[in-house]
């Protein structure tokens, strides 16, 4: 692990009576000690996940839209600002990784194709073609295949966006073998009940106050997924009747 803590820096002049300090997870965050090599963000729609996630990504000088250090494109980023904010404690300080947001990768897929204009060997890392010509659970699994080794911190929004349930399993077991084999560290947002099963994570529930560390079975992701399974008639007949 490298990554400790995050703790949110009071002082410095922000205004915290307006975005993103309004959130209530950011509005209460003092500190968070990341206690495993893969950390989760869960909570819900709109809870503060991304915009604390794009700011350590900022922070650590990855591409707040999604990729590593020597990534730069243009593309809007709103959670930048909080990023002044964070301190993050390292124990060693490392400068490898890399920022994979969802819904910006495109924009990254479109980058990778200009640097290969430039550099044949950019596709390298991505699974040897354009990831505009692979599917999009395709190129997210190429950039984790290919890309992420090493000593290393990952900061992955909603991975499991376009993977389907067998490609998250099989995603767990990639970032089982980087977690214990290679040593990367990773702090994921996710809303998917399967990858939060991971065991021996840490699981951070952003609330409507401050952020709390919850069991995987405490999650609503498990709770109502389970649930779900187990009462599907009755559970649509309940919610689709008026
Ligand atoms: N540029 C902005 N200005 C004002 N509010 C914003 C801005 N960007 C995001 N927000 C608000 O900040 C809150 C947190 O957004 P964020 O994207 O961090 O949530 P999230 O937990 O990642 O949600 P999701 O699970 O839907 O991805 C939301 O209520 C959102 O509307």
């Amino acid at each position: 692990m490298f990554l400790k803590r995050i703790s949110l820096l009071r002082d410095n002049g922000a205004a915290m009576e307006q975005y993103p300090y309004t959130i209530p997870a950011i509005h209460h965050l003092e500190k968070i000690d990341l206690a495993s090599p893969v950390v989760f963000f869960v909570g819900e729609n709109g809870s503060g996940k991304s915009t604390l996630l794009e700011a350590i990504a900022d922070r650590c000088g990855f591409h707040p839209a999604g990729g590593g250090r020597n990534n730069t494109y243009e593309v809007h980023a709103s959670g930048a600002s909080l990023a002044d904010s964070i301190r993050l404690s390292w124990m060693p300080k490392i400068t490898n990784g890399f920022f994979m947001r969802a819904e910006s990768f495109y924009h990254f897929a479109t980058h990778i194709d200009q640097l290969e204009e430039d550099d044949p060997s950019a596709y390298a890392s991505y699974g040897g073609r354009s990831l505009h010509e692979q599917s999009h659970g395709e190129s997210f699994f190429s950039l984790f295949q290919n890309r992420f080794s090493g000593q290393a911190l990952y900061l992955l929004d909603e991975p499991e966006a376009a993977l389907s349930p067998q490609r998250q399993l099989a995603f767990l077991r990639i970032l089982h073998e980087l977690a214990e084999q290679e040593g990367c560290q990773f702090v994921i947002a996710t809303h998917s009940p399967i990858l939060l099963g991971y065991p021996g994570a840490q699981i951070l529930h952003f609330t409507d106050g401050p952020i709390e560390e919850i069991g995987y079975e405490e999650t609503d992701h498990f709770k109502i997924t389970k649930y779900f399974l187990d009462h599907r008639e009755k559970f649509l007949k309940d919610i689709l009747s008026d």
